[in-house]
């Protein structure tokens, strides 16, 4: 599947043109089906795409079912959990009802640190499928996953040569060894991330720059390059992490 490059000189025109593509593919969607369901990275998105999005009043904000496209095993509460970042970036600026908001179950964990084991991992995975399943029963088909891009392709919590690549037969699957700490996590699968109708990439920072270069110019293999949904991937990128793109770019 193609994929659609967009480069600004800056994070701010990232900011302001996710803004303008999530409100328009918001409102079709909410137009459609009467409603949105939206899945999210951690690590720097969060707070890229919610600069200019969590100000925007015309938004039907109530329309929005908000899922994680990955989290940490940790409470909700803490400094390594997506959930915290999305709150205080989002959550904290706009009325989507709490129940149409899905954290993963933190009354699930023992442990508090992040030191989950295989069971407490694996039933905070399985609890999280019955939320999916509650909003869309057996096809889980999000109308937009907006995900980010580790330094190593990873993408999700779908890290290189790992074997939840190769998973399949379920739509959320845990690991408890993540090469990035903390190491208990639970991740949307590839089924579920090709199934979605639009998926948007965010990409910032020179450290992006060799591995943005090896997944769109030399179609290496890499976690965040299998993604291949309904629609093209859309790539958002600032400059220095598409500076080795060189002129395949158009802008
Ligand atoms: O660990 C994670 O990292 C990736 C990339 O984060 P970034 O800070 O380099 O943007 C993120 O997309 C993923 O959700 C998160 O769990």
């Amino acid at each position: 599947m193609a994929k659609v490059l967009k480069v600004f000189d800056a994070v701010d025109g990232i900011s302001h043109a996710l803004a303008v593509e999530v409100a328009s593919l918001s409102a079709q969607r909410i137009a459609a089906s009467g409603r949105f369901t939206v899945a999210v990275s951690g690590g720097s998105l969060p707070a890229i795409l919610c600069k200019q999005l969590s100000h925007d009043k015309n938004v039907d904000w109530a329309k929005w079912h908000l899922f994680l496209a990955d989290e940490r095993c940790v409470p909700n509460t803490h400094a390594d959990s997506t959930y915290a970042l999305v709150k205080k970036e989002l959550l904290d600026h706009v009325r989507i009802p709490q129940e149409n908001v899905h954290p993963i179950n933190d009354a699930i964990l023992v442990a508090k640190d992040g030191a989950c084991s295989e069971s407490e991992t694996a039933a905070v995975a399985a609890d999280y499928i019955a939320q999916l399943t509650s909003v869309f029963g057996s096809k889980i088909e999000f109308d937009l996953i907006l995900l980010g891009m580790g330094p190593d392709g990873h993408t999700c919590s779908l890290f290189p040569n790992h074997p939840l690549l190769k998973v399949h037969n379920t739509s959320v699957a845990f690991l408890t060894d993540s090469p990035k700490p903390p190491p208990a996590r639970i991740t949307l699968t590839y089924p579920v991330l090709n199934a979605a109708r639009n998926v948007i990439f965010v990409s910032t920072g020179e450290g992006k720059a060799q591995v943005l270069h090896d997944i769109l110019i030399k179609n290496k293999e890499y976690p965040a390059g299998l993604v291949s949904p309904q629609t093209p991937t859309c790539w958002y990128l600032d400059a220095p992490a598409a500076k080795l793109l060189g002129s395949k770019v158009s802008s």
